[in-house]
């Protein structure tokens, strides 16, 4: 049963090929036995999986029949969910037990998905590599001593090792599409503002933004279904209605206009990465699209951007994490402020602590116009070349990442090595514009993917294309041996 995609296991339940209660039992064995060897799991949830299973059955036996009911999922450890640990993957947050459900956590629960865990990440998803978590670093199913890319590093391993047909993740620069490519699974990371962030515990409020992982395009589009949609208690998610993704997937692409960007294939890439990517090309032109070259100007600057931006609001965002109302405090505080001090210095990791301290300093008066300002101006450059862009072109598409998974420790002692593996995914977070990963090939047996950014709201596009380029190829049906 492992095997099935979300979509399959959807058919097969209705189909009562096999009740919830035992393809859900089926996949916690599994976990048992083989997570042991990816640390992909920070809480495995059971018995809440049992019973939501077990509700699952009762709720088709009594007639419904929704596509999600019964369907097994997990949870990116940082989407709160209510009686459970939601850790970030920080000692900060040790022993906290979220009193309420994230708005994603509650819509998949009311569709009958059944939760069998929370999944590892980079702590605070601060990272590229998933080795910043204080439960330890996740491995790459495909190979075991590289990393299977972060923060949304648990939910790609266990997804592509078929411990779970599907997984929520979020995406700040790239969360979702960096891991989904080295670990040869699609994922897509909406337009800012698509899905509630309600009950996501933030990072970089502005460019945050939670989706799916899953193996095809298909099982992205039944996962952002239940995901998607206005909140009022996030006042950053709009108002419009979700577009039916499962309908738009079987759309043909007979004259879709594709653009390729040439800041996109530059230095920094790996010739066989490019390979692949134009392989991907030739094939979409096959099935009726056709391409031209453009250009995003204002590309180079967007690390830097990026990295002033996210940690000022991460400096933010995590003051509230403090001894005194969640998780981890200090021993024997003498006084409030050593409390302050010694909860952080003990509680907050390395990279937590070198953004927040970066963050704090691009916000402080006299470096604010220097640093955070600017980085905001760039910000809307970068965001005025897509709108120029899409003005030519229907859809963008280029490299998920520049290399494929690097070994376990290999770029732990220098943050800048890392920060420049997000290159292709963050101009799309300070864009706030949508963009999938889908498998395209390997290299050296490692996973390659393919990126797609369309414009605001066109997640059905994205969906759509990826779509219809797996029906013409195998590389997303791969798995990793072992698994
Ligand atoms: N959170 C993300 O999207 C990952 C990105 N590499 C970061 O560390 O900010």
């Amino acid at each position: 049963m492992h095997h099935l995609t979300l979509a399959e296991i959807s058919r097969a339940l209705a189909a009562k090929e096999f009740s919830a209660v035992e393809l859900n039992q089926a996949l916690l064995a599994r976990i048992k036995q083989l997570d042991t060897q990816l640390n992909s799991f920070i809480t495995v949830t059971e018995e809440l999986a049992l019973e939501q299973a077990r509700a699952a059955d009762a709720r088709r036996a009594a007639g419904e029949n929704g596509a999600l009911l019964g369907t097994p999922i997990g949870h990116k450890d940082l989407f709160c969910t209510e009686g459970v640990l939601t850790s970030c993957a920080s000692k900060i947050l040790e022993g906290f037990k979220a009193p309420y459900d994230a708005t994603v956590v509650e819509k998949l629960a009311a569709a009958g998905t059944v939760t069998l865990g929370k999944l590892n990440m980079d702590e605070f998803a601060m990272g590229s590599a998933n080795e910043s978590s204080h439960y330890g670093a996740v491995k790459n199913p495909w190979d075991l001593t590289r990393v299977p890319g972060g923060s949304s590093g648990g939910s790609a391993a266990a997804v592509a090792a078929r411990l779970l047909p599907a997984a929520t993740g979020t995406d700040t620069g790239g969360s979702i599409r960096q891991p989904a490519a080295f670990t040869n699974l699609t994922g897509i990371k909406p337009t800012y503002g698509r899905v509630s962030r309600w009950g996501m515990i933030a990072y970089a409020s502005s460019l945050d933004q939670g989706g799916p992982l899953a193996r095809t395009a298909e099982d992205c589009a039944l996962l952002l279904g239940g995901m998607a949609g206005f909140d009022a208690k996030d006042s950053t998610c709009v108002d419009q209605p979700v577009d039916d993704y499962l309908a738009a997937l079987n759309q043909p692409l007979a004259g879709l206009r594709i653009g390729l960007p040439r800041e996109y294939f530059g230095a920094g890439l790996d010739a066989r990465i490019a390979d692949k990517v134009m392989a991907v090309v030739e094939e979409l032109k096959k099935l009726g699209a056709t391409v031209k070259d453009i250009s995003l100007p204002n590309m180079q600057h967007a690390i830097p951007a990026y990295y002033v931006i996210a940690p000022a609001e991460a400096s933010s965002n995590l003051s509230r994490f403090d001894g005194v109302r969640f998780g981890y405090r200090c021993e024997n505080p003498q006084n409030l402020e050593d409390l302050y001090k010694r909860t952080r210095a003990e509680g907050f990791g390395a990279e937590v602590k070198r953004r927040i301290m970066v963050g704090t300093y691009a916000l402080s008066a006299g470096y604010y116009d220097a640093y955070y300002l600017k980085a905001q101006k760039i910000r809307r450059l970068i965001k005025n070349d897509f709108v120029a862009a899409f003005g030519e072109v229907d859809l963008i598409l280029g490299p998920t990442t520049p290399n494929p998974a690097w070994k376990l420790g290999e770029k732990n002692n220098d943050p800048v090595a890392q920060y420049l593996e997000d290159i292709y995914t963050i101009t799309a977070n300070l864009a706030g514009i949508p963009g999938l990963s889908m498998p395209a090939g390997f290299v050296d047996g490692l996973p390659v993917g393919v990126q797609l950014l369309a414009p605001y709201f066109q997640e059905g596009r994205l969906l759509n294309v990826a779509h219809q380029y797996q029906q013409v190829t195998d590389w997303h049906k791969q798995a990793p041996a072992g698994f």
